[in-house]
């Protein structure tokens, strides 16, 4: 398949895959800022730029619109993400955030925005390389500008702005198999309203099963059964971050989060993330720690239902309660909270639960990749502990 824009990007194109002469590392050499486009690249006429300010209502009400209405649909137009205008809050300012990395394109007439996308910078440790990224998200078109190749554009435009910034690497990931990915996870799903997913059409009922018999199936206990379960405090921000630091040190790729960047991922937001501590009632010292954040979907076509409440696993340590335990009683709150289902991918050490509590795999792949950074050879999903929003 040709790539007529990808292949002219700095990325790993396929034909290098197995190389043994390919080494790992970024793939060109950073410029000097006077050398960085200082200008934005052209649009086609009638389009403007607009750097977006997530943090002004009227400008959060204009992207969510867009998003719900044009951002990413399952292969069977099932469902649709339906980011909330305070995810997007939450996902778009993490600490050292740059709102010039929030862009829009805009109808110079009408002003409507019709196009988005977006990075957020963050420390993503390569093996032992740390390096300042940008994680690209967010992107789209309005429907009735597809196939125009503005998405080249819009990725030149983040890229030059990010450019300005000295940083070099992005990270982002796609359902589409673009050169090159780095590793291809799979979702897997844990129905928590099995009822709602076979109404909508998502699940189906298996053979010899009646409703009542898949109800039983996925039915979870009231309350959870670890002790010392409570809700993520600001207090357990510095405990936290340790278990983290100590978790994710054996993965490939992951994050290099520290306090700041814990407090302002991890922090419970209501609808927004979730996180819970085990806190050891004995010693008080934190052992535990599992998250989840709400993505909901706007479910497309059925009668009945308009919404899909999902809520996606984030980041888990277990350090003393066992793994099952803890992401049991993760799937506990989920249902207390009403989700109707649970979703994972197979990173970290993800593939350790997933079967044993009731998940199912999806049919969807989720691509993670690079950008400026060479990898000798793909990862296993359970090399990588990155999650992306
Ligand atoms: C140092 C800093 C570097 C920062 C930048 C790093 C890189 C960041 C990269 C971005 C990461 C985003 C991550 C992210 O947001 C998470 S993935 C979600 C992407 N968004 C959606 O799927 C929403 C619904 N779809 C759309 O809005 C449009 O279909 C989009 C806008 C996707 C493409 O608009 P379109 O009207 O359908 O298509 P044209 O404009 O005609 O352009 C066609 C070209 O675009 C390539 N394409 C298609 N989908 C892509 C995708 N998801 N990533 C990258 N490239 C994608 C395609 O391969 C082709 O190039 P090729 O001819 O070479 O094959
Ligand atoms: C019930 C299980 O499926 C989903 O939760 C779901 C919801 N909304 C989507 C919107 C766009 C979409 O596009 C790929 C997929 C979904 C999916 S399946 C993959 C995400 C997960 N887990």
């Amino acid at each position: 398949k040709r790539h007529r824009f990808w292949e002219t990007q700095p990325v790993g194109q396929f034909r290098d895959l197995g190389d043994p002469t390919v080494t790992e590392g970024p793939i060109e050499p950073p410029i000097p800022l006077s050398d960085v486009k200082p200008d934005p690249y052209t649009l086609p006429a009638s389009y403007d730029w607009s750097t977006c300010d997530i943090s002004d209502d009227a400008v959060a009400t204009e992207v969510y619109n867009l998003l719900t209405a044009n951002y990413v649909e399952d292969d069977e137009n099932m469902f649709r993400f339906n980011y909330s205008r305070e995810f997007l809050r939450w996902a778009l300012r993490p600490p050292a955030y740059f709102t010039a990395w929030h862009i829009g394109v805009r109808v110079k007439s009408s002003k409507k925005l019709v196009a988005f996308i977006t990075g957020v910078p963050a420390r993503i440790r390569v093996r032992n390389d740390v390096v300042g990224m940008a994680e690209i998200n967010f992107l789209c078109v309005h429907k009735k500008l597809r196939s125009k190749r503005l998405a080249p554009v819009m990725i030149k435009e983040v890229t030059r702005r990010v450019h300005l910034e000295n940083m070099w690497q992005a990270a982002y990931t796609a359902g589409v198999v673009l050169p090159t990915p780095i590793t291809t996870t799979q979702y897997w799903h844990r129905s928590l309203n099995p009822k709602k997913l076979i109404e909508v059409g998502f699940s189906r009922l298996g053979p010899r099963m009646t409703m009542s018999r898949t109800i039983k199936l996925y039915k979870l206990p009231d309350s959870v059964i670890t002790p010392g379960f409570r809700k993520m405090e600001l207090r357990d921000v510095p405990a936290v971050t340790r278990l983290l630091q100590g978790y994710l040190a054996q993965f490939v790729v992951a994050p290099d989060f520290d306090d700041a960047d814990v407090e302002h991922w991890l922090l419970p937001r209501e609808d927004v993330v979730e996180s819970y501590v085990v806190e050891c009632p004995q010693t008080h010292e934190l052992t535990d720690f599992c998250s989840f954040y709400t993505l909901p979907s706007s479910i497309l076509s059925n009668q009945n239902y308009s919404v899909l409440k999902a809520a996606y696993s984030y980041y888990n340590v277990a350090t003393k309660t066992p793994l099952l335990q803890l992401m049991n009683d993760a799937l506990i709150v989920a249902k207390q909270k009403e989700y109707d289902v649970f979703n994972a991918l197979d990173v970290m050490h993800n593939g350790k639960f997933l079967k044993e509590l009731k998940f199912g795999p999806g049919d969807g792949q989720l691509h993670y990749y690079l950008y400026n950074y060479r990898l000798q050879h793909p990862l296993k999903p359970s090399d990588l502990g990155l999650v992306l929003l």
